[in-house]
């Protein structure tokens, strides 16, 4: 479905991805596994639009991105939700999960059937009730972030991006972002999932890609986990450490 083709990109000196090829097939959770500065927010980014690669393909369906800006990932399906919890702080809950539509279209949409809409969308997947009329700055950090699914969510994206949501989020939201993550992969939607968190890995993953240093390690499916191989994968150096320690 998603394939990604050499992609590199570089920062001055850094190579910050260094020709990954990886494929991802709809209707899984597939798991970027890595330590910091492995690659996995270039990455992200580079599946956002937000920065574009010195080189490499990405592909949906055999096709390449139209346009690689974030409006031309938009347009194919992807929605990210960032580690960076991307709110407009003067504007109201209803107003920022509506940003999820573009403009013209969202102000299009009257009053009352914006607030319905945000609420459904929320409803989804927030364990307590988020107040739809207060600002978004005023919410605590957790609520913050389910708004900003919510605002992902709302393009019934074919391709979700979660880069390090759970960070934000209690024990309790964050099971429910699980089975919602899960949920999105049972209606044969891609799910990217960026965490550093083992037990995540293990419990949601159906594939794993661990990135070392820029490059594709491995890809492994979810009968092949085990967290101690994944962690050599990841970081043999503290694997030798643990395992002679
Ligand atoms: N804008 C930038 N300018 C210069 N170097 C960058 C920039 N963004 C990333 N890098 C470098 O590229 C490499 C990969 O970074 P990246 O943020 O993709 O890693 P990461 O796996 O997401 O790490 P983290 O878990 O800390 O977010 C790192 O060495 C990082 O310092």
């Amino acid at each position: 479905m998603l394939d990604i083709v050499d992609l590199s990109k570089r920062y001055g000196e850094t190579v910050a991805l260094d020709g990954a090829s990886i494929s991802f097939r709809p209707g899984t959770i597939h798991t970027i596994l890595g330590e910091n500065g492995s690659g996995k927010s270039t990455l992200v980014k580079l599946l956002s639009g937000i920065v574009s690669p010195d080189r490499g393909a990405v592909r949906l369906e055999g096709r390449d991105i139209a346009a690689r800006d974030p409006r031309g990932f938009r347009a194919a399906g992807f929605a990210t939700v960032f580690q960076e919890v991307l709110i407009a702080p003067d504007r109201t809950v209803v107003d920022n999960v509506l940003l999820g539509y573009d403009g013209l279209f969202s102000r299009l949409i009257p009053r009352s059937q914006r607030r319905q809409t945000a609420s459904r969308v929320l409803g989804r997947f927030a364990v307590s009730p988020v107040p739809l009329d207060a600002l978004a700055a005023d919410l605590p950090l957790a609520a913050q972030q389910l708004v900003v699914l919510a605002r992902a969510l709302l393009r019934e994206p074919r391709v979700l991006i979660l880069d390090e949501v759970t960070a934000a989020l209690d024990f309790a939201d964050r099971e429910a972002v699980f089975a919602l993550m899960r949920g999105q992969a049972a209606e044969g939607r891609l799910v990217i999932f960026i965490t550093h968190r083992m037990d995540e890995v293990m419990s949601l993953s159906d594939q794993v890609t661990v990135l070392r240093s820029g490059r594709v390690v491995r890809t492994l499916t979810r009968e092949a986990l085990k967290p101690d191989e994944l962690l050599a994968l990841m970081a043999p150096e503290t694997a030798r450490g643990l395992r002679h320690g």
